[in-house]
């Protein structure tokens, strides 16, 4: 694609940031709007990304830096994929180019990144409560900050935490603005009671007799600041709904509002900006994709680079399944069998595969929204029943459940199934999602019985394992992406709990691997062959419960060990460094190394540069191998 291709914008050009939107007439808004929406679009096909979120928040993210003194005035994003355009508009546009790549700008709203990002997010529902910590601060006397505004769409407003920070915000009764962005979509369409409701709110409100009402009212704005204060009323009034939930829960309505229409966005939000008194929600309905995906399934959700003329998508392709689908597949085999296995997904059905078990079992594959908490004991009620639940949620959104997996599943040990996705570093989402900390989290539970799976035929058995394991919560997980590409199994075999395999002998030190690394650590050992040096290999399958006999016979036979995983430190190699020290095998003398992630955040980047940042790749199991052999190496890893 070439700069050619790339869409005039005279006005956009001649924006440093905000504060440039302040001197701007209305008129001239609108048009940086349009053109902000053209130079995201090709921005986000140069490098991919998330689209169709962003597209629909232009011209709110226009109105709202023209009307609110940013960054003074704090201004968040729920999960904040839609931060692309205001990325554009604070400063970042020369390296928008970057974004979601090494040393680049991030894909979400970053706090080390720019003042005009007041709090960083990725996982949803987050702001309101971020917002209302701010404008507590303010209260409190804190410095240079102001008015505390929080964006959250429909899909966000699904989760529990939004209900916990409306329900404190009414009692605290302080100024917050709270912006609801209601394009009826989440990533697939929404779920549940409340997205009904949003919509019964604006059945029945044409946007031209609000613009109307909007007009008259900021007429009589200051001055005079009291009489202007009646009417402004009288006019919010005639467009709420009346008897809101929002309402109920403390917080003034307004709307509904074309989030499109920039008259009217700019209408309501300088009158409440007058106005407000305390917790306020202005109610948007957007498009999401606008301009550009509106009308695709998908509304442009997350895109590869694509041709901003055509919208066709640059695809590589691989001829290994993906490993999401290989668990969808196998838990449809599994579920064609036992009519009690039933599948949950918190929001996320095309991400883990569960639209594939919902076509074949639509009466048991169950969205509960963007709410985790609620999915996993939800999982455990349905176990508690005596149903098989398997909980489909990716390991970095199983964070936001954890309690509930350790008071309500493991505590009873009820038999949930926790298919774990997204398993160790996934790329250009970066830090935020990255799934580091379920096999320490998890391995650590009494009662739990925790797999990880080497490559796509062990996903398979390890799916049939769950589906055999009635004792307790078992997890398997598996990361991101394509599988190595193995021969497939036609059916998943239950596996011996708490059983490895060998998969390579050989001497003088031992590889055990546990998850996806099996496929670096056997490169390592054909590079370390070369060498003279010639690994056992073993795929330890279990963290939990641990395969003493396989860990205590390697130990006993090699002068090394190393163990290695795609976690943080406290999982699988803590636990068998722990074994080896009750069973007193360090005081033989046994070298131990164990590879886990480092204890810091990684920045986004391609996986591979993530692992290499990690020490986890091919050379850096290796050197760790020569290292432990005592070899002089002059590579500059080493
Ligand atoms: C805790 C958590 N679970 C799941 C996700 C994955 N996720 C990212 S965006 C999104 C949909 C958000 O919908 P909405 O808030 O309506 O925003 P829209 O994309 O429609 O603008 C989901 C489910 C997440 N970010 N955080
Ligand atoms: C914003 C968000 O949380 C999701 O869109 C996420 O980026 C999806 O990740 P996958 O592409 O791995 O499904
Ligand atoms: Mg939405």
């Amino acid at each position: 694609m070439t700069d050619q291709a790339r869409p005039a914008t005279p006005l956009l050009d001649r924006i440093g940031g905000p504060a440039d939107l302040r001197v701007l007439p209305d008129r001239d808004l609108k048009r940086l709007a349009d053109e902000l929406r053209a130079e995201t679009i090709w921005a986000v096909s140069q490098t991919g990304g998330h689209l169709g979120a962003g597209l629909g928040v232009v011209e709110l993210t226009v109105a709202i830096h023209a009307v609110f003194n940013t960054p003074r005035d704090k201004l968040i994003w729920d999960v904040s994929h839609q931060c692309y355009p205001h990325k554009i508009l604070t400063g970042r546009r020369d390296r928008m180019r970057t974004i979601r790549q090494k040393d680049g700008l991030s894909g979400f709203t970053k706090r080390t990144e720019s003042i005009y990002d007041p709090f960083g997010a990725a996982h949803s529902s987050t702001s309101i409560s971020a917002a209302l910590g701010f404008a507590m601060g303010r209260e409190l006397g804190a410095d240079d900050v102001g008015d505390a505004i929080a964006v959250i769409g429909d899909g966000a407003l699904s989760g529990g935490m939004a209900y916990e920070a409306m329900n404190h915000a009414g009692h605290l009764k302080k100024r917050l603005i709270v912006i609801l962005n209601d394009n009826e979509m989440s990533i697939a369409p929404p779920v549940g009671a409340m997205s009904s409701y949003l919509s019964s709110l604006y059945a029945g409100a044409p946007f031209q007799e609000f613009k109307a009402a909007a007009k008259g009212a900021v007429g009589f704005l200051p001055p005079p600041f009291q009489e202007g204060a009646r009417r402004a009323k009288e006019m919010l009034k005639g467009i709420t709904v009346g008897g809101t939930l929002f309402e109920e829960l403390g917080f003034s309505y307004v709307g509904p509002i074309d989030g499109h229409d920039m008259e009217s966005l700019l209408q309501v939000l300088r009158t409440v900006k007058v106005r407000a008194d305390g917790p306020i929600l202005i109610h948007a309905i957007t498009q999401k994709g606008k301009g550009f995906a509106e009308h695709r399934a998908d509304r442009g959700h997350a895109t590869g680079k694509f041709d901003p003329a055509t919208g066709e998508q640059k695809k590589a392709k691989s001829n290994a399944p993906s490993y999401t689908k290989v668990f969808a597949q196998s838990l449809i085999q599994e579920a064609a069998e036992d009519d009690k296995i039933v599948a949950i997904t918190a929001a996320m059905p095309d991400g883990t595969g569960l639209n594939l078990f919902a076509e074949r079992f639509p009466a048991r594959c169950f969205d509960v929204g963007i709410a985790e908490q609620h999915g996993v004991t939800f999982c455990a009620g349905l176990a508690a029943a005596g149903m098989k639940p398997f909980a489909a949620i990716y390991s970095t959104f199983l964070q936001r459940g954890y309690d509930q997996v350790v008071h309500d599943v493991a505590l009873q040990n009820l038999p949930v199934r926790f298919a774990i996705d997204r398993a160790g570093l996934v790329g250009a989402d970066g830090a935020t999602h990255a799934g580091s900390f379920d096999v320490a989290y998890l391995s650590n539970l009494p009662n739990f019985t925790v797999m990880a799976a080497a490559n796509e035929a062990e996903l398979r058995h390890m799916v049939a394992t769950a589906a055999a394991h009635d004792s307790g919560p078992i997890a398997f997980r598996f990361p991101r992406g394509e599988g190595v590409g193995c021969e497939m199994p036609e059916r998943g075999v239950p596996l011996e709990i708490g059983k490895g395999r060998i998969v390579h002998e050989g001497a003088q030190v031992a590889i055990l691997s546990f998850g996806a690394r099996l496929v670096e650590v056997e490169e390592a050992r054909e590079r370390l062959m070369a060498r003279g040096i010639e690994p056992t290999v073993a795929d330890a399958r279990f963290s939990k419960p641990l395969d003493r006999d396989l860990i205590l016979d390697l130990a006993a036979r090699h002068e090394a060990l190393i163990t290695i995983e795609e976690g943080a430190i406290g999982g699988f190699g803590s636990h068998v460094a722990q074994l080896l020290a009750e069973e007193g095998v360090f005081d033989t003398g046994l070298c131990y190394r164990s590879m886990v992630l480092p204890d810091a955040f990684i920045d986004q980047a391609g996986p591979r540069e993530m692992y290499a940042a990690a020490g986890l790749n091919v050379e850096d199991i290796e050197a760790k191998v020569l290292s432990v052999l005592g070899v002089q190496v002059l590579s500059k890893r080493a």
